[in-house]
């Protein structure tokens, strides 16, 4: 029989690169589309740079569309030119501070082009879908370790409010049509590159998040790190989260892709991708300088508006359910973003 075809918005990303790349090597077909409003694209005839990498180490051929989601006959096409099975969703705009300056923009491209998606989606009877979530769904945390069970929808930023939200339509449209198996995977912090050093996050501008600004720091190419609060509730005094390496985060995607390849039933369930321990700010910074052998100048500043204290994932339901446990701590994390970050300074730019 053949492998299943999975079509993956979003593939040129940073996190839906490397799943593409454990999709492959776990034998499944890839069809990646992606309008690289957030991806080096390397020349307008080839493959966005992430994605030939991906090809490069695999030795497998990723089939990619410049398409964007919220284009209703862009979508169409690749439906009317591929047997698709199963759609991973990864394709949105995802900086926090931003969704907050411009939210109509991010209400459109995340819930409208979700939408056409699912509408395209059962337009050509495909029902299995797994959607790229996040922790934020679960606000300010009541209780820790944060469970599924935790109540979602106090968001603190449009963007987390586009994650919540579509969590609400799949779960409707699970209800309304039975044939729908919607898996959402809730991410914590993802971070991290594959172990080749040749992938890797790569963001616009300045990092808004923790590891790639410390990577940065490490490399050269900001001069110290700004830690966003020193007086937390927590071991020693800097915000606490649950870093999750990116491949244990795609392999879990692979073992979300498995369930629904076999699965008799249909519904919406929902799965914490965490490891389960926290680690602060501080501890981040140690572990960055034991892995890179370089020093990661800081300076204590005060708190981010809108930061919690403390954030970390149980994650039991996701080891039950999908058979998923991440395996990769903190220095594998430091040492495989090092790599990356060292071999590839200016990321994917410098080629
Ligand atoms: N990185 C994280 O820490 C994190 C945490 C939780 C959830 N997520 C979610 O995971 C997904 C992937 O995140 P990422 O970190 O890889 O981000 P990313 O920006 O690297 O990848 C997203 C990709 O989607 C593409 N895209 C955006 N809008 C599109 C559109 N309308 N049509 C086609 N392509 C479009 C971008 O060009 C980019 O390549 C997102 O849905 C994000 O919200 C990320
Ligand atoms: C509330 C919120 O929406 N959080 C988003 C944020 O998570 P989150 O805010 O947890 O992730 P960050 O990497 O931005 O921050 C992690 C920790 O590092 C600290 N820090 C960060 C950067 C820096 O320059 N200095 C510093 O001290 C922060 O205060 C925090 O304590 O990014 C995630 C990954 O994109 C998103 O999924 C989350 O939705």
């Amino acid at each position: 029989m053949a492998p299943p075809t999975v079509l993956v918005t979003g593939g040129a990303g940073y996190i839906g690169s490397h799943t593409v790349l454990e999709m492959l090597n776990a034998g499944y077909n890839v069809i990646c589309v992606d309008n690289l409003c957030n991806a080096y694209s390397g020349g307008a005839s080839k493959l966005p740079e992430a994605l030939n990498r991906v090809q490069e180490i695999t030795g497998k051929k990723v089939n990619f569309y410049r398409v964007d989601i919220t284009d209703r006959e862009q979508v169409r096409s690749v439906f009317q030119e591929h047997k698709i099975d199963m759609v991973a969703h990864f394709a949105a705009l995802k900086a926090v501070g931003e969704s907050c300056r411009i939210p109509l923009q991010y209400y459109h491209n995340n819930m409208t082009g979700t939408n056409v998606l699912l509408e395209a989606m059962a337009d050509n009877n495909v029902f299995k879908f797994v959607y790229s979530s996040s922790a934020t769904v679960y606000g300010e945390p009541k209780f820790l370790p944060v469970t599924e069970e935790h109540p979602t929808g106090n968001c603190t930023s449009p963007y987390g409010k586009t994650k919540y939200f579509t969590e609400e339509i799949l779960k409707d449209l699970c209800k309304s049509d039975k044939r729908w198996a919607v898996v959402s995977l809730r991410y914590f912090n993802p971070v991290g590159a594959h172990i080749s050093g040749r992938i890797g996050e790569d963001p616009n501008g300045e990092p808004n998040n923790l590891m790639p600004y410390i990577a940065q720091v490490a490399v050269g190419r900001r001069a110290k790190l700004s830690v966003f609060g020193s007086d937390f509730a927590t071991k020693d005094g800097t915000g606490v989260r649950d870093y999750i390496h990116i491949v244990d985060l795609a392999e879990g995607h692979v073992k979300a892709l498995d369930k629904l390849r076999n699965i008799a039933e249909s519904g919406f369930f929902a799965y914490n991708l965490g490891t389960g321990v926290g680690c602060s700010v501080l501890e981040l910074v140690h572990a960055f300088e034991r892995a890179s052998g370089k020093k990661v100048t800081y300076e204590l500043v005060d708190r981010r508006s809108g930061d919690v204290s403390t954030c970390y994932a149980d994650a039991q339901l996701a080891e039950t359910k999908l058979g998923w446990k991440a395996t990769r701590g903190i220095d594998k994390m430091c040492e495989d973003t090092w790599r990356w970050q060292s071999q590839n300074p200016n990321g994917y730019a410098n080629k």
